[in-house]
C-alpha cells in the first residue's frame, strides 16, 4: 500500500468514516499531559476543530490538565474508534488558540454549558452538589436576559503535531502503522513493525 502523503486529510477521511460509524462523541480523545514532575495524566475531551494547524479542544486553564499544559507545553492525543479498527496518535507542542477562536466556540455552545464554564471551579475540591447548584445559580442571576461573556480561563489548547501515527488492525496482529514525523513544512512517512 502506498502510505498517503497528506496526514491531516487521511485523518479527516477517519474521522467522517468515524462520525459515520459511531452516533455519539466520534471526536472524543484522550490526552495525555505531564506535571512539572514529569508524572502524566490523561481524561478524554472532544475534539472541536483540526486542520493544518492542529487539532483543537476547549477546557478549563485553570484545570490539572490547563496548568499542565500551561507548564509543559506537550500533549499526545490518542483517538480509538473500535467499529473502525483504528487508532490515531497525535503528538506535539501545545499553544492556547487566539481570544477570537475561543469566542467564537464559546458562543456557539448551548448556554447551560456557557453559565457551567463560570460555575465549574474544574478539578477543585468539590464540597458538595448543593455548593455546585448555588454557584450555577449565581451565575444565572448575574447574566439574566443577558449574553453570558467566555471566562478568561476558559479558552482552546492548539496541539501542533510534530508526530502523527495510523493504526491499522490486520489479522494476526500483524496491524498496519504508518507513523508521519514533520519534516519542514512538511511530513516524513514511515512504517513501524506493529
Ligand atoms: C466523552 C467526554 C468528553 C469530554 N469532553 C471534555 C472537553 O471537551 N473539555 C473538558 O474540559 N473536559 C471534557 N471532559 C471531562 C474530562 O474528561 C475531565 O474530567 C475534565 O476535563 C477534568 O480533567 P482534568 O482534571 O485532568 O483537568 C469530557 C469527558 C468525557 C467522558
Amino acid at each position: 500500500m502506498l502510505i498517503p502523503p497528506d496526514p491531516i486529510q487521511r485523518f479527516a477521511d477517519v474521522l467522517e468514516r468515524a462520525r459515520q460509524a459511531i452516533p455519539v462523541d466520534p471526536n472524543a480523545v484522550v490526552v495525555a499531559t505531564v506535571d512539572a514532575d514529569g508524572r502524566p495524566s490523561a481524561r478524554v475531551v472532544l475534539l472541536k476543530d483540526f486542520d493544518q494547524r492542529g487539532f483543537v479542544f476547549f477546557t478549563n486553564h485553570e484545570s490539572r490538565k490547563g496548568r499542565e499544559l500551561l507548564g509543559q507545553p506537550f500533549a499526545a492525543l490518542c483517538f480509538y474508534w473500535q467499529p473502525l479498527d483504528e487508532q490515531v496518535r497525535v503528538e506535539g507542542r501545545v499553544e492556547v488558540v487566539s481570544p477570537q477562536e475561543a469566542d467564537a466556540y464559546f458562543h456557539s455552545r448551548a448556554r447551560g454549558s456557557q453559565v457551567g464554564a463560570w460555575a465549574s471551579l474544574q478539578s477543585r475540591p468539590l464540597g458538595s452538589r448543593e455548593e455546585l447548584e448555588n454557584r450555577v445559580e449565581d451565575v444565572e442571576k448575574r447574566y439574566a436576559g443577558g449574553e453570558v461573556p467566555r471566562p478568561p480561563h476558559w479558552s482552546g489548547f492548539r496541539v501542533v503535531p510534530d508526530r502523527i501515527e495510523f493504526w491499522h488492525a490486520r489479522p494476526s496482529r500483524l496491524h498496519d502503522r504508518h507513523v508521519y514525523l514533520r519534516d519542514g513544512e512538511g511530513w516524513r512517512a514511515q512504517m513501524l513493525y506493529p
